[in-house]
């Protein structure tokens, strides 16, 4: 990257720690300045060799000068607007500041108050994630075939917007542009709904009857639904507070939803439930979110296996007689929807498509998705 030498990213959390990862290793980015108030990450990721210079920051003072083209803000949503007021003195002419921030109305008008100079601010959110945080759960891919917003101001020139998009894409994203009103009214139906969806299921077992039998036969369906509510409550405080009327119409409009489902049920309606789930499926399989969205697809295969020591060990090791690649393997203990009890998860079709053949010439039973 030619006009790129070097970038700067502030916060090095799960979303910062990943872009800094990634500009080094997909983009080539080889000086990388790496600031945070937690000196254990700025250690971390100077071991590394993610970043090339560290800065540990005493909140909300920022030593300058930082030379840097392109700076990442990726704290919190609260502190990204007095960050940038923090950097724009430190920084030099021409240099683009963005920021990761799940909310984007509040920050976009907050900034045009900020004095710029000759900095631009272009504000950004990678569709990409995970429910943990810090350095030490970010990686290097990411952000590969997420969409990443950018809400550009109206001033912004191309060629700002160009040299941004460009690093974006080096990284393995996808930039998509949009004005910071829609993004924040699409976001709110589609990311913080479900978080909110997600806590509420927990609170709705939480507080029945039978709550501890819950606990323990709550299967696939509900662990899907609610991974996210193990993510950092603080964030997602933020979060909905910063975006406080959309998640609210989301509700509201959700609530009218379940309603009309509940109706249904209360009138036996049978063709409107069939109706009903069988347009989400087709909804559903008209998403993109299988194999563009913030997880990597997976092809997994579930192994009917004895109780007994050694099985896994042994399936282990034919499929790495094979050269067979496993991502992932785990014993499941619900078996709701399946009848085997062993899940291995591959990267690709192929290496799935093979796995079945080795077991079940070994006489194992394995069922897999087509
Ligand atoms: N967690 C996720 O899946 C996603 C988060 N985001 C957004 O990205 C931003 C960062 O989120 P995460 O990386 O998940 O959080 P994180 O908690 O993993 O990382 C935040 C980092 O910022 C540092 N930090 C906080 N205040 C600071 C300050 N004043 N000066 C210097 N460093 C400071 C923290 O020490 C930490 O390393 C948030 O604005 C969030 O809304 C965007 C997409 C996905
Ligand atoms: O873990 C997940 O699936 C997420 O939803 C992560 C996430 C969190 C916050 C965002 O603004 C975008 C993505």
């Amino acid at each position: 990257m030619d006009d790129i030498a070097a970038v700067a990213v502030v916060g090095l959390g799960l979303i910062g720690g990943s872009i800094a990862r990634a500009l080094r290793y997909k983009a080539d980015i080889h000086r990388i300045i790496g600031i945070d108030k937690n000196a254990d990450y700025v250690h971390a990721a100077l071991e590394d060799n993610v970043i090339s210079d560290g800065i540990v920051v005493d909140d909300p003072n920022i030593p300058g000068p930082i030379d840097a083209d392109i700076v990442f803000i990726c704290t919190p949503v609260s502190s990204v607007q007095a960050m940038v007021s923090a950097i724009v003195p430190h920084v030099k002419k021409g240099c683009i500041l963005t920021d990761t921030a799940s909310v984007k109305a509040p920050i976009m008008y907050g900034i045009e108050t900020i004095l710029l100079g000759d900095t631009i601010f272009i504000g950004g959110h990678p569709m990409a994630g995970t429910e943990k945080s810090g350095y030490h759960a970010g990686n290097s891919r990411l952000l590969e075939n997420a969409y990443y917003i950018l809400t550009p101001p109206s001033t912004c020139d191309d060629e700002a917007l160009d040299k941004l998009s460009h690093i974006i894409r080096s990284m393995g994203a996808i930039p998509v542009i949009m004005d910071a009103d829609t993004h924040d009214e699409v976001v709110a139906a589609v990311s913080h709904l479900p978080h909110v969806l997600a806590s509420s299921l927990m609170h709705f077992t939480k507080d029945q009857h039978n709550a501890e039998y819950m606990k323990l036969l709550a299967a696939g369906a509900f662990r899907d639904m609610t991974r996210i509510a193990a993510s950092n409550p603080y964030m997602w405080r933020e979060i909905c507070l910063a975006n406080a009327s959309a998640v609210k119409r989301s509700i509201d409009d959700f609530i009218a939803v379940l309603s009309r489902f509940a109706n249904m049920l209360d009138d036996k309606d049978a063709e409107s439930i069939l109706s009903y789930f069988i347009d989400a499926k087709q909804w559903r399989s008209d998403m993109p979110i299988v194999n563009k969205s913030y997880v990597y697809p997976t092809f997994d295969i579930i192994v009917d296996v004895d109780d007994k020591p050694g099985t896994i060990g042994e399936i282990a090791t034919l499929l790495g007689q094979h050269s067979l690649n496993i991502k992932n393997i785990g014993i499941l203990n619900s078996r709701e929807d399946t009848s085997g009890a062993l899940k291995i998860s591959f990267s690709d079709r192929e290496t799935q498509r093979t796995a079945v053949d080795i077991l079940q010439s070994h006489g194992y039973k394995v069922f897999a998705d087509s």
